[in-house]
């Protein structure tokens, strides 16, 4: 019998046998997911002794789906991922310019998969571009519906583009050079206060120590300037008892409270390199997030390793996928590195409530990593690493699998 995953109230109820439906993904997403899946089945495996197993369905999008259906994105896939409330999926190719607009995008905005939620912390005996990675443990939530990623554009020298251009002349006085395209970014109260709402609730449960919202509000003053003020405004009032700001603290953190404050978004990206201890939970726009997202992994050991979920909080859908894309020009050559993905499927793990399949996923790919057996990215910068392909790491993390606690 199908048995599948469903949210009663605030509680996620899983099932023994859950179905969990996956997109392979382009490029390299094959090669990832053959890796992937049996380090998931088997960390389920060692957890439970047989008690539990996902039961893994094939949904379609992307090139494959184009192939076998015609359809970039079939409304099935949708249809299966909001019918079985938890997914995964490899990257998706978007063309760069022109062509059909983001699949991943689109997941996210058709199921209101309102938080990006992208953990970064440093595994032991990763190569890192910087001194001290171990000081980044950080946890992005990225803002996943809105901003300049909405979609909302009119390309130049079209008919649409000219009369929105003339259009806001005459309305407001702006001169816009005629020969601009145009894009929209729109920042609400309502996509603002849940994704900050989401940070400050994560922050409190994890016993995190602070809540930056990140911003370029001094230049976007009434879009992202807004994020900053509505961000502050509901911190105060919805959790007034849990936070302090910085104007009311000065930096002097009281026991058991969490410190709210803000960076602006220049600035912050030196400081995650130069003071990187100092941040903690961040909470952000779509842009900004995509970008702080890339550049944080990288200090940690490159796109190769940083997770991620598409997290509904009130719905519960959730779909789990990577921060990194496509890599095109390893597609099919068995070579890069599954982690990201892996991790993804940790955090789908716990998601789930299984922490000890999570936890036997983690302590596997430690396991290979402190063996220094490692994918290209990371052997490329170690001297003395033995390099192995996507599904030798898949194995090197099932072999390490132990019963030692996580941290052990
Ligand atoms: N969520 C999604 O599905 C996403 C999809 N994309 C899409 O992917 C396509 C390609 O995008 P692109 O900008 O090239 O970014 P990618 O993330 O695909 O690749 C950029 C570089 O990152 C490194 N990298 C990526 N994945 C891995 C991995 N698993 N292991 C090791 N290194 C890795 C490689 O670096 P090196 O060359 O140094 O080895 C690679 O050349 C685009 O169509 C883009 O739109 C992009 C991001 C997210
Ligand atoms: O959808 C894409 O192609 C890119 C998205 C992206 O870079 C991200 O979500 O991190
Ligand atoms: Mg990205």
């Amino acid at each position: 019998m199908e048995e599948v995953i469903r949210k009663e109230g605030d509680a996620l109820i899983v099932p023994d046998n859950p179905v969990i439906p996956f997109i392979e993904g382009d490029g390299t997403g094959p090669d990832i997911w053959a890796a992937a899946v049996r380090v998931f089945d088997a960390a389920v495996e060692k957890a439970y002794g047989g008690r539990r197993k996902i039961q893994w369905k094939e949904v379609l999008a992307g090139e494959k789906s184009f192939k076998k259906t015609g359809e970039w994105l079939p409304l099935e896939t949708e249809e299966q991922f909001r019918h079985y409330l938890v997914g995964i999926k490899g990257p998706l190719t978007t063309p760069v310019g022109g062509g059909f607009r983001s699949l991943n995008v689109a997941l996210r905005q058709r199921l209101d998969l309102y938080v990006c939620l992208r953990p970064v912390a440093y595994v032991p005996g990763i190569p890192s571009p910087v001194k001290r990675p171990e000081d980044v443990d950080m946890v992005v939530f990225r803002e996943n519906t809105e901003d300049v990623y909405a979609g909302l554009e009119l390309e130049s020298g079209t008919a649409d583009a000219a009369k929105l251009i003339n259009f806001l002349k005459e309305t407001y006085g702006w001169e816009i050079r005629p020969d601009s395209g145009m894009g929209i970014k729109p920042i609400s109260v309502t996509g603002t206060e849940r994704l900050v709402r989401a940070a400050i609730n994560y922050a409190i449960k994890n016993n995190r120590k602070s809540v930056t919202l990140v911003h370029k509000g001094n230049i976007m003053k009434y879009t992202e300037g807004a994020f900053r003020s509505w961000g502050y405004d509901l911190a105060k009032r919805e959790f007034g008892d849990r936070i302090v700001t910085w104007d009311d603290c000065g930096g002097d953190v009281p026991e058991g409270k969490i410190l709210v404050k803000d960076a602006i978004a220049d600035a912050f990206l030196q400081q995650i390199l130069t003071r990187a201890a100092e941040f903690d939970v961040v909470a952000t726009m779509n842009l900004n997030g995509d970008y702080m997202s890339d550049a944080l992994a990288a200090q940690i050991g490159g796109i190769g390793i940083a997770p991620g979920a598409n997290i509904n909080y009130e719905s519960g859908y959730a779909i789990f996928e990577a921060t990194h894309g496509t890599a095109p020009k390893y597609a099919g050559k068995d070579m890069v590195n599954p982690s990201s993905v892996i991790l993804s499927g940790r955090m789908m793990f716990e998601y789930m409530g299984w922490q000890e399949a999570a936890d036997m996923v983690f302590r596997g790919l430690k396991g290979a990593i402190a063996a220094k057996t490692v994918t290209y990215d990371f052997a490329r910068l170690m001297n003395d690493a033995r390099k192995v392909s996507t599904s030798g790491f898949g194995e090197a993390i099932i072999s390490h699998m132990t019963d030692q606690p996580a941290d052990a």
